[in-house]
C-alpha cells in the first residue's frame, strides 16, 4: 500500500563517498514521510531551540550521573519518578514552564492535581465528611492496605457516625465502593478518625494522599503489570471520589485546576470529566445532589471568572471546556441516560462541553462494538438536533494487537472520533494510521492549521461566552452577515392587543443567565434564605420572565406516575397537539376539609369551575384521575410556597397573598404533541402551541426531556427552555404583569415540537381567587408612579382576553351559518327544479289530494316548474308556494323527475342535465 518510492540500494558502493551519499538519500527519503516533514523553523525559533540543546547539554553533564542524597545513581533521561527531583531543579524545566503551551487535550478532572493541595486540604474540619475502611484498626498493615471511601452525610447521619470510633476494636468496617447508603456502623467522621490516628491529622492526611498517588514501587516494580497499575487507579479513584463529589470541594479543586493551567501558561484544556449515572455532586449538608445543570452553571461563571483574572494577569487563557465522559463498563440503561444528559447539557451549555467519550480500563470494560447501537442513536439524536457534540474517544491506549478492545481503533474511525487517545498501539494498524492522519490534516485544513495526528483539530478554544465572542469576532471576515428578519405578532391580553416584532432567526439555546436554575433547598429555611430566593426569583421575573426551579419538592415518583398516564390517554391519531385539563376543585384541595366546603360564599363558588364530568370521560384508565390529582395537589402546595416567595419578591409581606389563594385559578393541563418522522418533520408548518402568554399568576411547567419549549426575548429572538432533569419551569403569567405594574414580565413562550418520539407537558396554571379584585400594587408604583392599570379581578382578566377571542370565534360561526344556509338554500333550489316541493319541507296529504285532478296519484307540476325555469333566475324559483305545487318527498323515483322527463334549462342547471343523461 505504501506508495513513496523506496530508494535504492546499491549492492557494491563505488567508494566510501557513494556509501555517504546513499545514506544521505535514505535519511531524506525517510524524512519526507515524518509528520514534521516540511517544518521549516523562524530564526526565533531555530535561536530558542540552539539554547534549549545547550542547556540540555550543561545539565547533563552538571547534575546528572551523581549519586545522591538517597545514595541513588541518576543518569539523564532516567526513569521519571527516581529523577524529579533532579528535573525539578532543571532550567530546562523552568523554561518549558514558562514557554505558552497552546493546548491541553488529554486530561482527566480527578487527576490533574495532587490531592493534598486540593481534595485533602478541602477536607479539613468538614463536619459531614465520613469515611468507611475495608479493613478492621487491629489488621496488620491496615496503614499500609485500608481502602477509606469518603461520603458527606447529612447532619443526623454524620452525628451518628461521630458516635463511632474506627480505633474501637469493636467497630464494623464498612465495604468499599458501596458508599451511596449510609449504613450505620459502618461509616465514622472524618473530623474524628483524624484525631484518634497515630500522628493526628498530618498523618491521617498522609495516609488517604498515599492511597490517591502512585509511588515508584507501583509504577517501576519489575512484577507490574497493565492491569496490576489499572487496579492501582481505581483504588485512587475510589479514594477521591468522595472526597471530590461534594460542592464546595468539587468547585475548589475545579477552580484550582484552572489556575494551575493558568500557571502552566496552557490557553485552552479540554478537561474529561466523569459524569457516568449516579456520579453525582452532593451538597455541602449531604441533604441532595446537585442537578447537573446547576453543576455545569457554576462551572461556567468559574470558567469565567477565571478567564478574566487571567486576563487581568496579562495571560493568555481562552478557558477550557469539558469532554463528558461515562464509564465504559456500566448498562447500556445508564450508558443511554448519561448520553440524553449530554445531550440535554450541551444544548443548555453549547459552549461548555466539547465531547462524549468513554473511560475506564480499556480492555477490562466493554469494547466500541459492544456500545455501537448506542453511540449511533446517540448521533443520530444529535443530528436530529442539529448538535455539534462530536465523539472524542479512547481507543488505541492498550499495546495489544488484534484483539477486540484493539478493534477500538476501527470502531473510533468509522464513529467519526474528533481525536482518538490515546492510540499507542496505531502503530500496528498502517492502513488506520493513514486514515486518522488523512483525517487531521481535513480537519485541521478545515479549521485552518495543521496539527499532527492525535493532537488534531482543536479549532475553538472556547470556554466561555466572553471567549465565544472573541471567536466569533476573528472569524466574521469569513462569515456572510445575514440580518435577522422579523415578522410581526399580535396577542391579546388583559391588557388589550400587543404587538411584538419576531426574528425569524434560528432559536438558539438559552443561557443561565437568561433563564436560570433556581434552587427552592432552603424555602423552609431561614427567612434569609427564603429572602434570597425570592431575590432570584425577582432578577428573573423582571428579565426574561421564565426560570427553572431545582429542589422543588414534588417527588420525582409522582411526576412519573402523572406523566405515565399521559400516553394512555390521548388517541393514536393525534393531530398537532392533544390536551386533557381540569380545573380548581376546592373537594381536592388538601387545604379544605369536607366540612369547610359547605361554607364557601356563592362570590366565591362563582367562580370555582371544578368539573367532575372530565373524570367521567377517563374513568376507563386505570389510575388516571389518582395520578393526576396527586400530581396536581402537589403543584397547589408548590404553588402557595411560591407565592409567598413572589410576595417577598415584591417587597411585600410574605403572607400578602395567602388570602387571596384560598380558592385560587388551579388548573392542571396534561399537552401531548406527537412524534414526527423526519419526512414529516421536513414538511411539517404546525409550531406544536402557537405563541402566547399564560393568563394568571404564574404557571409551573413540568416538561420532559425532548424539548420544544421556546421563549421570546425581549428583543424578539427565540430562545429554547432546553429541558433540564429534575427540574420544573416557572413563567409568569399576566395577571401579576398587570398587578405589578408591569415590572415583572409575562413572557411569549410556544412549543416548537418536531421531534421523532412524542412529547409530553404538565403545565399548572395557578392564580388568585377568581372573584378577588386586585389592582396594582403600592410596592411596585414608586414616588409619584401611577398605576397603569384598574383594580380587576382574575376571572375578569381571563374573560378578557376569551372576550378578546371571541369576535375571533363569532366570525368563524358566521361563516358556518352562511354555509349551512347557503347549502340548504341550494338543495332547495335544487329540488324545486327537479320538480319537488324543496327540501325539509312537510309532507301534506290531505293537500295533495285536494289540488290533483282526482286525488288519488301524485303528479309532478311540470308546467309551472318549467316556465319558472325557463322564464326567471333560479332564486325565483324559490318564491314559489304551496298553492301551486303539489306535495311529495324529494327522491320519490314514481314522482321523480326521471319518470317524468321534466325539462330544465341546459345554461342554469348542466349539473341537473348530467344528472339526467345518466
Ligand atoms: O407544552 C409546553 O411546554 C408549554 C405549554 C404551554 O405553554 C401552555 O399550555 O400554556
Ligand atoms: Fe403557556
Amino acid at each position: 500500500m505504501a506508495t513513496h518510492p523506496v530508494p535504492n540500494i546499491p549492492a557494491i558502493y563505488a567508494d566510501e563517498n557513494d556509501y555517504w551519499t546513499v545514506r544521505s538519500a535514505l535519511q531524506a527519503d525517510e524524512k519526507s514521510l515524518c509528520f514534521t516533514a516540511g517544518f521549516v523553523s523562524t530564526p526565533t525559533e531555530a535561536k530558542a531551540a540552539a539554547i534549549v540543546s545547550a542547556l540540555k547539554a550543561h545539565e547533563k553533564e552538571a547534575l546528572y550521573g551523581k549519586l545522591d542524597d538517597s545514595g541513588s545513581f541518576i543518569e539523564h533521561a532516567h526513569q521519571y519518578m527516581p529523577a524529579k527531583h533532579i528535573i525539578d531543579t532543571t532550567k530546562l524545566l523552568s523554561i518549558a514552564k514558562r514557554a505558552p503551551k497552546g493546548s491541553l487535550l488529554h486530561c482527566h478532572l480527578d487527576a490533574m492535581l495532587p490531592p493534598l493541595d486540593s481534595l485533602i486540604k478541602s477536607a479539613r474540619n468538614r463536619k459531614g465528611l465520613c469515611l468507611s475502611l475495608d479493613m478492621k484498626s487491629d489488621s496488620p498493615n491496615w496503614i499500609q492496605d485500608a481502602l477509606p471511601s469518603f461520603i458527606m452525610l447529612p447532619a443526623e447521619d454524620a452525628e451518628k457516625a461521630a458516635t463511632l470510633s474506627f480505633f474501637d476494636p469493636a467497630f464494623v468496617p464498612g465495604v468499599h465502593g458501596k458508599g451511596i447508603a449510609y449504613k450505620p456502623g459502618t461509616y465514622v467522621t472524618w473530623r474524628r478518625f483524624c484525631d484518634e490516628f497515630p500522628g493526628g491529622v498530618t498523618a491521617a492526611e498522609d495516609f488517604v494522599a498515599k492511597r490517591i498517588l502512585l509511588n515508584r514501587e507501583d509504577v517501576y516494580h519489575s512484577s507490574q503489570t497493565v492491569d496490576g497499575i489499572w487496579h492501582q487507579f481505581n483504588r485512587a479513584f475510589a479514594t477521591m471520589r468522595g472526597l471530590l463529589l461534594y460542592q464546595s470541594a468539587f468547585m475548589e479543586h475545579f477552580r484550582l485546576v484552572l489556575l494551575d493551567l493558568v500557571a502552566d501558561n496552557i490557553s485552552y484544556a479540554e478537561i474529561r470529566v466523569a459524569f457516568h449515572r449516579h456520579n453525582d455532586v452532593w451538597s455541602d449538608d449531604g441533604t441532595r445532589t446537585l442537578p447537573r445543570a446547576e453543576l455545569f452553571g457554576l462551572m461556567e461563571i468559574c470558567i469565567k471568572d477565571e478567564i478574566a483574572a487571567a486576563a487581568a494577569a496579562g495571560k493568555t487563557f481562552y478557558g477550557i471546556k469539558i469532554i463528558f465522559a461515562v464509564l465504559r463498563s456500566g448498562t447500556t440503561e445508564d450508558m443511554e441516560y448519561a448520553m440524553d444528559e449530554c445531550i440535554v447539557l450541551k444544548q443548555a451549555f453549547p459552549n461548555l462541553i466539547c465531547g462524549f467519550d468513554m473511560c475506564g480500563q480499556e480492555d477490562a470494560g466493554f469494547p466500541l462494538t459492544h456500545w455501537v447501537p448506542s453511540l449511533l442513536r446517540m448521533r443520530a439524536k444529535c443530528n436530529e438536533l442539529k448538535l455539534d457534540l462530536p465523539f472524542i474517544l479512547h481507543a488505541g491506549e492498550t499495546l495489544s494487537h488484534g484483539t477486540e478492545t484493539d478493534g477500538n481503533l476501527y470502531d473510533a474511525l468509522l464513529l467519526n472520533s474528533k481525536r482518538i487517545g490515546h492510540g499507542f498501539s496505531i502503530a500496528n494498524h498502517p492502513l488506520l494510521m493513514s486514515m486518522y492522519k488523512r483525517k487531521s490534516i481535513d480537519q485541521a485544513g478545515k479549521s485552518g492549521f495543521t496539527v499532527p495526528l492525535i493532537l488534531a483539530s482543536a479549532p475553538s478554544c472556547v470556554g466561555s461566552r466572553a471567549y465565544f465572542q472573541q471567536e466569533v469576532a476573528t472569524m466574521s471576515t469569513t462569515i456572510t452577515e445575514t440580518r435577522p428578519q422579523y415578522t410581526k405578532l399580535i396577542l391579546r391580553s388583559n391588557r388589550g392587543t400587543v404587538t411584538r416584532d419576531v426574528s425569524t432567526a434560528e432559536p438558539r439555546a438559552a443561557s443561565l443567565e437568561e433563564i436560570p436554575v433556581i434552587d427552592l433547598s432552603a424555602i423552609n429555611g431561614s427567612l434569609a434564605e427564603r429572602q434570597a430566593i425570592a431575590a432570584r426569583m425577582k432578577e428573573a421575573a423582571t428579565t426574561s420572565g421564565f426560570f427553572y426551579i431545582s429542589n422543588h419538592g414534588i417527588k420525582e415518583s409522582v411526576i412519573r406516575n402523572a406523566a405515565g398516564t399521559v400516553h394512555v390517554s390521548p388517541s393514536e391519531s393525534v393531530d398537532n397537539k392533544e390536551s386533557f385539563q381540569w380545573r380548581y376543585d376546592p373537594r381536592y384541595d388538601p387545604m379544605h376539609s369536607q366540612s369547610s366546603l359547605s361554607s364557601i360564599s356563592p362570590e366565591v363558588l362563582a367562580g370555582i369551575r371544578g368539573e367532575e364530568f372530565v373524570w367521567e370521560g377517563t374513568k376507563h384508565i386505570e389510575g388516571f384521575k389518582d395520578a393526576s390529582i396527586t400530581y396536581w395537589q402537589e403543584c397547589l402546595s408548590l404553588a402557595r410556597r411560591l407565592i409567598r416567595l413572589f410576595a417577598l419578591a415584591l417587597d411585600l409581606e410574605e403572607d400578602h397573598f395567602d388570602s387571596l389563594v384560598t380558592y385560587p385559578g388551579a388548573d392542571g393541563v396534561y399537552n401531548f404533541y406527537p412524534g414526527k418522522s423526519p419526512a414529516e418533520a421536513a414538511v411539517a408548518k404546525d409550531v406544536g402551541l402557537g405563541s402566547h402568554t399564560d393568563l394568571q399568576c404564574f404557571t409551573l411547567l413540568w416538561q420532559d426531556l425532548i424539548g420544544g419549549l421556546q421563549v421570546l426575548t425581549r428583543d424578539g429572538q427565540w430562545i429554547k427552555a432546553t429541558p433540564i432533569p429534575g427540574t420544573i419551569v416557572v413563567n409568569i403569567g399576566d395577571f401579576l404583569q398587570r398587578v405589578s405594574n408591569d415590572c415583572f414580565v409575562s413572557t411569549v413562550h410556544r412549543v416548537f415540537s418536531r421531534a421523532r418520539s412524542g412529547r409530553i407537558s404538565m403545565p399548572f396554571f395557578f392564580g388568585f381567587n377568581f372573584n378577588e379584585k386586585v389592582g396594582v400594587l403600592e410596592s411596585c408604583l414608586s414616588d409619584g408612579e401611577v398605576a397603569k392599570y384598574e383594580p380587576m379581578s382574575c376571572g375578569e382578566s381571563n374573560r378578557c382576553v376569551t372576550r378578546g377571542r371571541l369576535w375571533l370565534w363569532g366570525i368563524a360561526l358566521l361563516m358556518v351559518i352562511v354555509m349551512i344556509v347557503g347549502i340548504l338554500f341550494a338543495s332547495h333550489v335544487y329540488y324545486h327544479a327537479m320538480g319537488g316541493q324543496g327540501f325539509l319541507k312537510a309532507k301534506r296529504y290531505e293537500e295533495v289530494e285536494n289540488t290533483q285532478n282526482n286525488g288519488t296519484q301524485l303528479y309532478l307540476p311540470m308546467r309551472k316548474i318549467e316556465k319558472a325555469v325557463q322564464g326567471k333566475y333560479f332564486w325565483e324559483v324559490v318564491g314559489r308556494s304551496p298553492k301551486n305545487i303539489p306535495f311529495y318527498t324529494c327522491g320519490d323515483q314514481l314522482n321523480g323527475c326521471d319518470s317524468f322527463g321534466q325539462p330544465v334549462s341546459k345554461h342554469r342547471y348542466p349539473r341537473i342535465l348530467s344528472y339526467k343523461k345518466s
